[in-house]
């Protein structure tokens, strides 16, 4: 077709509320029983066909009812992910050849099976097999995967429309080609929209992928990848290999064709993968683009004219929401003495020990339980920790039972030491620590400093005057910075995503700066009447 295309304008997908007596929440509690009763075969899915992975088996269970086996996966082999490499080897060609129009309406039909037939599938899938409530699901695995993919489609079609000015004479033009080799997409189990955007977004810009879910996100991964055959993805574009992989790894970054790393996940794998790519330079056609998004130890931080009440709020949602299990969540908050003792302290505990964890698949719950086994000991190593440490007092919370579900209780520890491992260590769980503090210009440079990572964080107050100041000195201490409100919860094309320091690359999730990391762009000058004399004019 000749024509210079518009693409749809993206809006971002209404939330649904699952309030009693909705439509929504009948048919979702339907698809949570069909789901829960099957034990669904969790293959990957090579050049198109699907198989189980040659490796060792692994269950996919329900976190909140751990003895629920929701299906069976398998690691993928090296000779799995050698087949990987040369699927997405075989697909490039084709894919890479296809306009962007074209490549563009497979994800927009994608979003919009999501946002209608397949919403009830991702949603239960991503409820039962990473705990996550109706809401928790609703905001990631429908609407934010959905936004990933439109908004996507409309960031890329302004990147291409990125041109360069031409002088008389010539016409010069960028072609925003995709990067020459496969892309490995390495996902994790807190966002099913992560999963979905880590290989949609190479994808879009014209790149082949190998994508390896978390093994816990493996239930929710496979409905994904369902989801993108059904909207006309091509067999090899992105190929989906399962299990821990450490041997997709040895192959895939070993290989000449490795074009980039697209991450999501702990700053420890993150940075072994970088090292692992940096070992083997020599061996790459191009240099792999690297783009990480990983940890964080989110903080709150309260001016004395802060109001309370929005305060305490924040910091149960903050903290607490899907179990603390976000990258973004609020795990260290810094409260002003004046404030904590005239009554914020007494409302956060109670407003914490209120909060229900249990079967996310019954709808009154607040929240479900933590990943998995690994997960359920780090936070009962800490938790012990903490009640046996004389600077720590815990006021709400503090214990674990995983005799149905890995449960870990909200916690609120008031520690008296700010450099204690609460306020720079990542749990990755629901647990908050609060330092009390005298000393505003003291507990900035805390703020700042005690933590490697540089994520989330968030201001409160009341003063314009404070906000600015406290905003500007902690001008690298987060990605994303929320002011009076919550560290959690960005939505696509409204507040881009990332961190910087040891939280990541800050690559901006669901933004052009994402998608420009996806492109190589060739630069082509054209000129219509070129010169036919070598001499100079002051040569004569
Ligand atoms: N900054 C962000 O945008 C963001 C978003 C979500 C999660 N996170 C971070 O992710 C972490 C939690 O997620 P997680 O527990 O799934 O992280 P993780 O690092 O344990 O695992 C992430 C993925 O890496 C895979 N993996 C691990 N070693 C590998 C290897 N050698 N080769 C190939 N794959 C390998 C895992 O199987 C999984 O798929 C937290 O640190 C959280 O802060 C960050
Ligand atoms: N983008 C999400 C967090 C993703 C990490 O887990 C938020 O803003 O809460």
């Amino acid at each position: 077709m000749d024509a210079v295309l518009t693409v749809p304008e993206a809006h971002n997908e209404p939330v649904l509320s699952y309030a009693p007596g909705t439509a929504e929440r009948g048919s979702l509690e339907r698809r949570l029983a069909e789901l829960a009763g099957e034990r669904a075969e969790l293959t990957m899915t090579i050049g198109g066909r699907t198989r189980m992975g040659g490796g060792a088996p692994a269950d996919v269970v329900q976190p909140h009812r751990h003895a629920h086996v929701l299906g069976v996966t398998r690691h993928a082999t090296r000779a799995d992910a050698l087949d990987a490499v040369a699927a997405a080897g075989e697909a490039a060609p084709g894919w890479r050849d296809l306009s962007y129009e074209a490549r563009a309406s497979i994800f927009l039909k994608a979003a919009d099976l999501a946002a209608g037939p397949w919403r009830d599938t991702l949603n239960a899938a991503t409820m039962l097999g990473q705990s996550k409530t109706a809401i928790q699901a609703e905001i990631d695995a429908a609407c934010e995967l959905i936004d990933f993919l439109r908004f996507n489609v409309h960031f890329g079609r302004k990147l291409l429309a990125e041109q360069p000015a031409s002088a008389p004479g010539t016409w010069n033009r960028l072609d925003h080609r995709p990067l020459e080799g496969f892309v490995y997409a390495i996902t994790p189990f807190n966002f099913t929209a992560i999963a979905a955007n880590l290989p949609t977004a190479p994808a879009l810009m014209g790149n082949t992928v190998i994508w390896k879910p978390s093994v816990t996100q493996q239930l929710a991964a496979h409905h994904t990848m369902r989801l993108l055959e059904a909207a006309g993805l091509p067999p090899g574009v992105i190929n989906m290999v399962t299990g821990d992989g450490l041997a997709v790894s040895d192959v895939a970054l070993a290989h000449p064709d490795l074009a980039g790393i697209h991450f999501t996940g702990s700053t420890r794998v993150f940075q072994h993968l970088w090292a692992t790519v940096g070992a083997n330079l020599g061996t790459y056609r191009s240099y792999p683009r690297l783009v990480g998004e990983t940890g964080g130890k989110d903080f709150i931080l309260a001016h004395p004219s802060a109001d309370p009440a929005a305060l305490a709020t924040a910091m149960v949602r903050g903290a607490f929401e899907y179990q603390g299990q976000k990258c973004s969540a609020a795990s260290r908050a810094y409260v002003p003495r004046s404030l904590w003792a005239a009554g914020l302290r007494d409302r956060v505990a109670a407003e914490t020990e209120a909060l229900s964890y249990g079967d996310v698949t019954d709808l009154k719950h607040f929240g479900g339980a933590v990943i998995d086994a690994r997960a359920f000991a780090r936070h009962a190593a800490a938790l012990d920790r903490i009640k046996a440490a004389p600077s720590c007092t815990v006021l709400a919370g503090g214990t674990y039972d995983d005799e149905v579900g890995y449960f870990v209780r909200p916690t609120v520890v008031e520690c008296t030491d700010p450099a204690d491992e609460l306020f720079t260590t990542e749990y990755f769980g629901p647990i908050l620590a609060v330092y009390v503090y005298d000393d505003l210009d003291e507990v900035v440079r805390q703020a700042d400093a005690a933590s490697p990572y540089a994520l989330t964080g968030a201001i409160f107050a009341r003063d314009r005057g404070a906000l600015e100041d406290l905003g500007r000195r902690l001008r690298f201490a987060a990605g994303n910075l929320y002011l009076n409100d919550k560290p959690t919860g960005a939505v696509v094309g409204q507040q881009p995503f990332g961190g910087g320091r040891a939280s990541g690359t800050n690559d901006k999730a669901g933004s052009w700066h994402n998608l420009v990391r996806w492109t190589s762009p060739r630069t082509i000058k054209e000129t219509f009447a070129p010169p036919t004399s070598v001499a100079y004019p002051h040569m004569r």
